[in-house]
């Protein structure tokens, strides 16, 4: 593998980095009254502005010549053609697979996966239509009104956060709950006001070895018998999405009851697959399937535009340009639509579990930044909490701006309101507010010179904040699976870029395997350690405290 920070493109951005480090976004607009038009894609129901990053043309054809370097079309081709593009687990990477609606075979191992994933939507097609038409029903005879998820992570997020987005569209005779957290609160809330008669759950994990997963499971499967006394009537009200369909049975899962995915989905782009079945189920197979459509269209952008007009290339590359060669650590992701709240947590995951990495493909440390921390939530909420530092802090925080042209809910008043607010912010983020006017300002308002003197470099913006602009028709499933593909392919780019495995996560494993000799040291009585002595200190004193009867009352 070649050093990819020795390349002459490399070479080029780190020098105009450094030098664009003194520029001023304010300058490159007055300088060039085209950078809209250069720098925005169209595409069928999003519009893509990059121009209010700290880029020129030269810069921008730089980034292509990275991409270019590292060959992502040749990278992106291996993708899409079923190739072992998870590299340490040997695997393909197939999301694109699971909505492929084209006619097009996918080899994996020389086979073709196509047969198996329109099975798997068949089987997902006939179950969802029998549970909301109340042909499936629970134990007593009654129909089924809520669904609740229990998964965690790629199992949990990526439906959670759809079913958040598309919940308003449609007049829905069915709810839809998630569990993901195994502290007892969680479960107990959601179940508290269900009744088990008319609940069905939907077991989602990978592996099906997730302890969080599992043990929410048979708290579930506990409360269900003990409403209907009766063992034999779980097979009415659960249901299992997994890879390993050995470990499902072993749990008691009938065959039929087990909804398949493959190896070659990874977690966090598993919810176009059977993990999707929570979003199938509340929203109707029709709005799963367009959710499928939109991310399809996506993935043809992606393959066939040009890369200097392709929307998951410029996202990937400005993001590099930004974590890498002006060194911002972090990414919001500001959604200003209240469908998308869940977006950025959803992101987080997708993100920063691909990119998180520090090591290259041969396993070298790599000596530049790779993927940003992401983070972020409703922007109009973040305006009023956060902005502050967006505006004024020490570190610039590179920003993506989504929002949409129609609202889901329009309410008189409330949507202009809103996007004059997303509009007004990456101006204000980009062209800020100098010393000058300032004083003018305030002197406008009438304030006394003394006054004016005291607080003046308070309010200097110095603006210059990078930002990317995201603007949907409106969020609709379609335009939603789009949108997620988009940041799919972003991450893909960015990975290929760094040269880091994207697709494994191995850096949650040591945290688990240390929980699971940790748990058996709480039992009451067990020994503690040996660990560190802070580890050591703080199981001890959560021991001391839990096990130590409360003092007698001090009531005479
Ligand atoms: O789907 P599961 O096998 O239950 O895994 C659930 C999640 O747990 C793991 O720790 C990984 O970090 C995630 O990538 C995964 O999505």
């Amino acid at each position: 593998m070649s050093d990819i920070t020795k390349s002459k493109s490399w070479r080029a951005l780190a020098a105009q980095g450094a030098e664009m480090k003194n520029r001023h976004l304010n300058d490159l607009f007055r300088a060039d009254p085209d950078r809209f038009a250069k720098f925005s894609i169209e595409m069928q129901d999003i519009l893509f502005d990059y121009s209010k990053n700290l880029v020129t043309e030269q810069t921008i054809d730089g980034l292509l010549d990275l991409a270019r370097e590292v060959d992502v079309e040749a990278w992106r081709a291996r993708m899409f053609s079923g190739a072992q593009v998870n590299m340490t687990e040997d695997r393909a990477v197939l999301h694109v697979a699971l909505r492929n609606r084209s006619n097009e075979p996918i080899l994996v191992d020389g086979a073709d996966v196509m047969p198996q994933i329109k099975a798997e939507l068949a089987a997902m097609k006939s179950f969802v239509e029998r549970v909301r038409g109340g042909d499936w029903r629970g134990y007593s005879g009654k129909r089924i009104t809520d669904v609740v998820s229990i998964g965690i992570g790629g199992s949990h997020l990526g439906p959670q956060m759809v079913t958040e987005a598309l919940k308003g569209s449609k007049n829905n005779p069915m709810r839809v709950h998630y569990i993901s957290n195994v502290d007892g609160t969680q479960i107990a809330d959601v179940l508290r006001p269900l009744n088990p008669e008319q609940v069905l759950f939907v077991i989602s994990s990978k592996t099906f070895t997730t302890y969080e997963t599992l043990t929410n499971m048979r708290t579930a499967m506990n409360w269900l018998v003990a409403s209907s006394f009766d063992q034999s009537v779980l097979d009415k009200h659960f249901v299992a999405v997994t890879a390993r369909p050995e470990n499902a049975e072993k749990e008691g899962f009938p065959a039929e009851n087990i909804f398949q995915i493959w190896d070659w989905v990874g977690g966090r782009f598993s919810l176009w697959s059977a993990i999707g079945l929570p979003i199938a189920l509340y929203l109707g197979f029709d709005s799963f399937e367009e959710l499928l459509d939109g991310a399809h269209d996506m993935d043809q952008h992606f393959q066939n535009a040009p890369l200097g007009e392709n929307a998951p290339v410029m996202l990937a590359l400005v993001g590099v340009w930004n974590s890498t060669f002006l060194e911002a650590q972090t990414q919001a992701i500001l959604p200003y639509d209240q469908s998308l709240h869940m977006f950025s947590a959803y992101m987080q995951q997708a993100e920063m579990e691909s990119n998180g990495k520090s090591v290259n493909w041969d396993g070298a440390d790599v000596p530049y930044q790779t993927g940003a921390i992401i983070w972020g939530q409703l922007g109009i909420n973040g305006q009023h909490a956060f902005y502050q530092y967006l505006h004024q802090g020490k570190n610039i925080v590179p920003c993506d701006f989504i929002g949409s042209i129609e609202s889901n809910t329009p309410v008189k008043g409330h949507h202009e309101y809103l996007m004059a607010n997303f509009f007004a912010q990456t101006q204000a983020l980009m062209i800020g507010i100098d010393e000058e006017e300032v004083r003018a300002e305030l002197r406008r308002k009438g304030k006394s010179e003394r006054y004016i003197e005291r607080l003046v470099s308070h309010k200097i913006h110095k603006g210059n904040r990078p930002t990317n602009t995201l603007l949907l028709s409106r969020i609709s499933p379609r335009t939603l699976g789009s949108l997620i593909a988009l940041y799919e392919h972003k991450i893909f780019v960015q990975g290929i870029i760094w040269q880091v495995c994207s697709f494994d996560q191995w850096g949650v494993e040591l945290g688990k395997q240390l929980a699971m000799n940790i748990q058996g040291e709480l039992a009451p009585k067990a020994a503690t350690g040996p660990h560190d002595s802070s580890t050591t200190g703080l199981i001890d004193y959560f021991k001391q405290q839990r096990d130590t009867p409360p003092p007698p009352s001090s009531r005479t």
